[in-house]
Formats: C-alpha cells, sequence, structure tokens
C-alpha cells in the first residue's frame, strides 16, 4: 500500500491561535481539546506574561509538545520568539526528535492576535510551513460585557475570531446571555458562536475550519445574515450610532450582480491603503463579467490574498464583502463600491 505522504515536511502544518481576554477559559478549554480523543497530534505553544508560565504547569502534558514564551507579549516583544519557536519545532519534527501534526498557539489574555496571525503571513518560510487555520476567541459570558467597554484588545480579539466561543453561560442570566450574544454577531458577523458546555466539546467545530483560506465562505451557513447584520441598521452596519457601536464592528457590502474588476481592485486597494491599519479581517466573493469563477479576497490588515474560487455554474451571480474594522466610514466605503457595481 503507498504511503498518503510520502513526505511529511511538504505538508503545511495547521496552527490555531487561542486567544480570549484574561480567565476567559483559553487554558480550560485547551485541556478539553488535548484531553479528547481525537486522533490529532497537537504540540502546544503557550505565552504568558510575565517571567513565570503558569499557564504551562495547569496543562495537562500528555499527547502535547509545550514550548514555553515568558517575559513578553506574544504581539509584541516575543514575535520574533513567536517565528524562532516555530521553526525549531518544524526542525525537531522533521528530524524524528516531535511528532504532531497540528499546534496550538495559547496567547496571553492581553495580545492583540494582529501581530501573531500577521507572522504567518509575513516571513516567508513559516508560511511554506505552517498553515494558519483559525482564530478561536474565549468570551466569558460573566465578565464580557464591562471587559468589552473597559479593554479595547478584547474586541480586537472578537473581530479577528473565526470561532467564538462563550464560556461561563450557565452563570448568566438568559437575557443578558442574548444580549451577549447579539452583541458578538454584530461585532463579528463572520464567526459562529458556541457555548461551551462542561463535559461536551465538538472539536469538528474548533479545528480544520481554513478560516485563512480563500474559499467562498463569507458568512455561517445556517443564518446567512440574520441576526447578524440585524438589528443594528437596515443597512447592515453597526457602525453610527447605535447602542451598542462597539468601536469594531462589521460592514456588509452587497450587490446582487458583477462588479468591474478593474475598479474594484482600485476601490480594494484604496481601502487598504487608507484603513489597513483599522481593519482586523476582510474578506469578499465577487462576481466579475465573463468569469466562471467566483473572485475570492481574504486579508489581515494590509495583508490581502485573491485568487479565483469555486464556479459559479447556476449559482446567483452576486458581490459581498464583509468588512470587519474600527470605527470604518460607513457612507464612504458604500459609496465606493456601488461605484465599482455593474448594472444588471
Ligand atoms: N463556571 C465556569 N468556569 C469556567 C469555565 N471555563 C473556565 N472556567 C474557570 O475560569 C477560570 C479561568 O480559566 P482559565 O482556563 O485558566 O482561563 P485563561 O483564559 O486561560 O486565563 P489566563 O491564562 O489567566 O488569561 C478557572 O477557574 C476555570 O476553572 C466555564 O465554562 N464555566
Amino acid at each position: 500500500m503507498q504511503h498518503p505522504n510520502p513526505n511529511p515536511s511538504s505538508v503545511p502544518i495547521p496552527v490555531t491561535v487561542l486567544t480570549g481576554f484574561l480567565g476567559a477559559g483559553k487554558t480550560t478549554l485547551l485541556n478539553r481539546i488535548l484531553t479528547t480523543a481525537h486522533g490529532h497530534r497537537i504540540a502546544v505553544i503557550e505565552n504568558e506574561f510575565g517571567p513565570v508560565n503558569i499557564d504551562s504547569e495547569l496543562l495537562v502534558q500528555q499527547s502535547a509538545e509545550v514550548v514555553e514564551m515568558t517575559n513578553g507579549c506574544l504581539c509584541c516583544t516575543v514575535r520574533g520568539d513567536l517565528a524562532k519557536n516555530l521553526g525549531d519545532l518544524k526542525a525537531r519534527r522533521d528530524t524524528g526528535e516531535l511528532a504532531f501534526d497540528r499546534i496550538v498557539i495559547e496567547t496571553t489574555g492581553l495580545a492583540d492576535p494582529g501581530p501573531v496571525i500577521q507572522t504567518f503571513f509575513a516571513e516567508a518560510e513559516l508560511a511554506e510551513t505552517y498553515l494558519l487555520d483559525a482564530v478561536l476567541t474565549v468570551v466569558d459570558a460573566v465578565h464580557a460585557p464591562r471587559q468589552i467597554d473597559e479593554h479595547p484588545v478584547l474586541l480586537k480579539q472578537i473581530g479577528f475570531a473565526d470561532r467564538l466561543l462563550v464560556s461561563k453561560s450557565e452563570g448568566v442570566a438568559a437575557d443578558a446571555l442574548d444580549a451577549l450574544l447579539e452583541r458578538l454577531a454584530r461585532i463579528n458577523p463572520r464567526a459562529p458562536i458556541r457555548q461551551l458546555v462542561a463535559g461536551e466539546l465538538d472539536v469538528g467545530f474548533l479545528l480544520d475550519i481554513r478560516g485563512f483560506n480563500l474559499n467562498e465562505n463569507l458568512l455561517p451557513a445556517d443564518e446567512p445574515t440574520k441576526p447578524r447584520f440585524h438589528p443594528a441598521s437596515k443597512t447592515g452596519s453597526v457602525f453610527g450610532g447605535t447602542a451598542h457601536s462597539d468601536e469594531i464592528g462589521s460592514l456588509l457590502l452587497e450587490h446582487p450582480g458583477e462588479v468591474d474588476l478593474d475598479r474594484i481592485g482600485a476601490y480594494v486597494q484604496t481601502l487598504l491603503d487608507r484603513y489597513g491599519d483599522d481593519l482586523l479581517r476582510y474578506k469578499g466573493v465577487l462576481a466579475i463579467p465573463d468569469q466562471a469563477s467566483r473572485l475570492v479576497f481574504q486579508g489581515v490588515h494590509r495583508l490581502a490574498g485573491f485568487d479565483y474560487g469555486k464556479e459559479w455554474n447556476d449559482d446567483a451571480r452576486g458581490s459581498r464583502i464583509v468588512l470587519i474594522g474600527r470605527r470604518l466610514p460607513e457612507d464612504e466605503l458604500r459609496a465606493g463600491f456601488a461605484e465599482c457595481a455593474i448594472a444588471a
């Protein structure tokens, strides 16, 4: 029988970034992932803010190689160390010293996930070796409503997420929980939300998400637009003085038809040039005249990728962009997008 993977080092290793504010329940979730029988061999990179890495002592270590990073926050001072650690892990895997098929990075509760994510796209060698799979953000149902107001970094953690995982919901009244879930969906409509229930873990919901791949998945399939862009505004935006106008929110640009390739290219370029610092995640699925396939682009801040993806075949051709960012100028962005549209 032929070996399915004769050259394992040529296959990118998936990486999951596990984030969430201080005490949200990241380590608790990681322990559950590590102790669940799912067949994945996981190496863990732990980052603790401060000289002693307490989290790694709390981790159950069976089945996981744990690399500790201390004395700095992963998103700033030790980012170079992250690249080095990832390189070292790969080298030790290649020599057979370590056996793992994916990595989970647990960031500190104070980390902005942006620079961590960018590391995977900015460093050419890492981009070849690793595949950034997804950002998982744990949100503490008890404390998040206040923390979101007081700590801008939590808003970023929510905005960057591919999955939002709500912990401690058993201790929260139903209406307060509903309000939190609605607020999360408004800040980040891209990320499906799930409550973490003791003893239950759906590993399929957490791993192999391919959140950074150029596929046609724009919004969660179960509820494409509802209630994620509603009722904050009929236009599908969370900006502009609504009751919950958080600093970070989302904007859905939609045209039920094709867009001009040159104009949309210039539009996206201008968007990134002007607002790249404030754009956390964005993704677009566009219909281009005479193109059988969807044009897909996605990115983080100014690092964007695009490609032609799945064919339209009999699907209705339409163009949609989801932007998640900080105080984006809705009117300007809508007007610019409208200029790219081709009348049906
Ligand atoms: N009731 C309840 N407690 C939880 C839940 N998840 C985590 N906890 C508790 O919350 C506390 C913090 O959990 P951790 O997993 O250490 O949180 P963390 O995000 O890793 O914390 P830091 O590393 O300090 O940022 C612990 O006492 C956990 O037992 C949950 O879903 N329900």
